[in-house]
């Protein structure tokens, strides 16, 4: 989130938040105003800085993600000052989670979206039941076909070595972070969430998954609410559990914590008094085509706006760190323009989605309208799926091709990317667009 304000006479621009997209926002601003001074607000006393910057292809883009103390920006940035404010709101208990799952022997999750999936593959030594409310797992990031592919994964024991790790690497030092001596509200935790942290439970076991599909969280029940209830008078036989959760197609599971994973909701509330925001349905903060809000001079950027212009054919908003990255840039060239009195266009990682990230130790890229969003039934498939080995899916429309889920090493993701953006007539190739004898990297080019 971020804030130009014509009547600060100290800070020219004052950007709030310290994660990636108000970093990258904010250093974009010190380095193309060096005279100026700015000033970014953050309520935890330690930033995102983004390093290693490598443009994959024309819109993947790899980088690595450090948290460190904002002192290493002040020292970068002679003229930005970084403040850490008090923050009334947003919660602190995720610390909490990793002590509380070693004792635990089964824990029910809530959510069908990237935490969730993460979450039930990493937990090992505690049982899982996974309630999803639709019919297939994962279904913000994939399709169910490649929830098929991806789900013998949870039966199989975890391999010992994960996947490398190609791109975006976020990782939090304990050791330099300053204590503080209270818990503010954090960044977002970003993708590597889980790789410094113990997910073990109290069991010897590996994965023990058990998906309950389709059905909702009907009601949560203290041990002492349970044993009050119709269900415990029933004589049903649940185990004696610290809570018990009754999902919506009747079965009811007693666990020792639940996991809510259903999504973030942006933190607009500290500055809706006494402003006039337009808010999306999602309570974000609306932003036009320049990450402008509809308050003059404020711009926003990442997990708090909601994309107000009208998106090319082949992009959307999700909450994720690579548009977070893009949009805190972009918030900072537009900014940069509008007191500089310049035009500028829509910048042109807008054009395509694209999301490099691994799921269940696959290798995951989406591209476009990867799961047809808003093509209703205007589109058709072509899959080419090898177990174990690679899942292909792409969408087209009109013989043009619209968005694409690529699992495993399948290598196709800048030749795709292409046929996106240039909306080549792909009707002719028919199946043979995803013939695996054909070099299609080759013959494209
Ligand atoms: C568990 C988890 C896993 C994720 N995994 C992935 C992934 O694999 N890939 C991916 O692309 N994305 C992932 N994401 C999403 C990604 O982390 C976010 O989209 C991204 O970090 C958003 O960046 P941001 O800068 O907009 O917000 P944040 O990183 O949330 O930063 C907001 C900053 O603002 C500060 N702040 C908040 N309120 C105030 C206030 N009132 N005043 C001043 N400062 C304030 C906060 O302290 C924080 O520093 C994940 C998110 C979570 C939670
Ligand atoms: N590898 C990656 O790229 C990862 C990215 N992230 C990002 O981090 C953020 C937080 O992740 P996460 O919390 O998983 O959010 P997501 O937005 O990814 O998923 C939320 C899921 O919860 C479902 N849901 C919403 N409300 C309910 C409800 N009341 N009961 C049951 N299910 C519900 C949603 O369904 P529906 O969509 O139908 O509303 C959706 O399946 C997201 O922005 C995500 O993109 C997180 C982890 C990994």
């Amino acid at each position: 989130m971020a804030t130009a304000s014509q009547s600060e006479v100290q800070f020219r621009f004052v950007v709030a938040g310290g994660g990636i997209a108000g970093v990258t926002c904010a250093q974009q601003l010190a380095s193309q105003f060096p005279s100026l001074d700015i000033v970014l607000l953050t309520a935890a006393p330690m930033v995102k800085t983004v390093s290693n910057f490598r443009q994959v292809s024309k819109t993947l883009e790899d980088f690595e993600v450090e948290e460190q103390p904002s002192s290493v920006l002040e020292e970068k940035y002679p003229n930005l000052k970084v403040i850490q404010s008090a923050v009334t709101v947003l919660h602190a208990k995720q610390h909490e989670f990793q002590k509380r799952l070693s004792s635990a022997k089964r824990i029910v999750v809530v959510g069908n979206g990237g935490i969730a999936l993460e979450l039930v593959y990493e937990v090992e030594g505690c049982e899982v039941i996974w309630a999803v409310k639709d019919k297939a797992i994962g279904n913000a990031f994939i399709d169910a076909g490649a929830a098929q592919f991806i789900i013998p994964s949870l039966e199989a024991e975890k391999p010992k070595k994960a996947l490398p790790c190609k791109r975006t690497r976020y990782t939090t030092d304990k050791d330099t972070a300053p204590n503080t001596g209270s818990e503010g509200p954090g960044s977002a935790l970003g993708p590597d969430w889980h790789e410094s942290i113990s997910l073990r439970g109290a069991e010897q076991v590996s994965h023990r998954v058990h998906v309950e599909y389709e059905c909702e969280i009907e009601k949560v029940y203290s041990q002492q609410e349970f044993m009050q209830s119709p269900l415990y008078t029933q004589k049903t036989n649940l185990g004696v559990w610290p809570i018990y959760a009754q999902l919506s197609n009747g079965k009811t599971y007693g666990c020792d914590f639940i996991v809510s994973a259903t999504g973030v909701v942006p933190n607009t509330e500290p500055f809706l008094h006494g402003n006039n925001f337009d808010l999306a349905e999602d309570h974000g903060l609306k932003v036009d085509e320049h990450m402008q809000t509809s308050e003059p001079d404020v711009y926003a950027a990442g997990d708090v706006c909601t994309a107000g212009w009208e998106p090319s054919a082949f992009w959307q908003q999700m909450r994720l760190w690579t548009q977070a990255r893009q949009m805190g840039w972009y918030a900072a060239r537009s900014m940069a323009a509008d007191i500089l009195g310049e035009a500028i266009e829509l910048d042109f990682c807008f054009e395509l989605f694209s999301h490099i990230t691994k799921f269940f130790n696959y290798k995951v890229v989406l591209l476009g309208k990867f799961n047809a969003q808003g093509l209703g039934q205007d589109h058709e498939l072509l899959v080419r799926c090898t177990k174990g080995l690679e899942y292909v899916k792409v969408v087209l429309r009109g013989g043009r091709m619209m968005g694409a889920i690529l699992i495993g090493e399948t290598d196709l993701e800048e030749t795709f990317e292409n046929l996106i953006l240039n909306q080549m007539d792909l009707s002719p190739y028919g199946q043979e667009l995803l013939n695996p004898n054909i070099d299609i990297e080759d013959y494209f080019d």
